[in-house]
């Protein structure tokens, strides 16, 4: 594939999820994506809404096609995510939920556990999620029911 149309990706975690944000932020530029990490930039104890919602900023920007965020289970990550107008985050711990969210959802943000969720199925989860694409037909009208209440 040209590298040159790979898409931004943003990623955050909290402390939990720290190490694997590493892995995955090694993993998506050794595979030729442009990566903001929006951090932290160390292990210790943070709030995980604040980093899930720099990322869905720079995301509903459009500075970022998608975001990764993770914490230690993904469900804070995905719920402050999905407070965002316009960005629909899929907690994954398998592949074809990552897949059916892209194809079904459009979603555009990734939410992991860490400490649920290995690095080996993180990274299979990752790549089924960016790999998948959004079929539109009937899911447009289902989207178009999800703005905020
Ligand atoms: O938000 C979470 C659970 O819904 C995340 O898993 C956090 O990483 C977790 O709550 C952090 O917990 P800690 O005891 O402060 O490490």
């Amino acid at each position: 594939m040209d590298t040159q149309t790979l898409p931004v990706i943003a990623l955050g975690s909290d402390h939990a999820g720290f190490a694997l944000k590493l892995v995955i932020a090694n993993a998506l530029r050794a595979a030729g994506h442009e990566v903001h990490d929006l951090g932290p930039d160390s292990p210790e104890r943070v709030d995980y809404p604040d980093y899930a919602h720099a990322v869905c900023r720079v995301v509903q920007a459009g500075q970022a096609r998608f975001g990764v965020l993770i914490c230690g289970s993904g469900v804070g990550m995905s719920i402050a995510a999905n407070r965002h107008s316009g960005i629909r985050c899929v907690l994954a711990a398998e592949p074809v939920t990552a897949r059916l969210s892209r194809a079904h959802n459009d979603a555009n943000v990734l939410a992991l556990g860490a400490r649920l969720t290995g690095e080996d199925m993180a990274l299979e989860i990752l790549r089924a999620f960016l790999g998948g694409s959004y079929e539109g037909g009937r899911h447009d009208q289902r989207l178009a029911k999800l703005a905020p209440a």
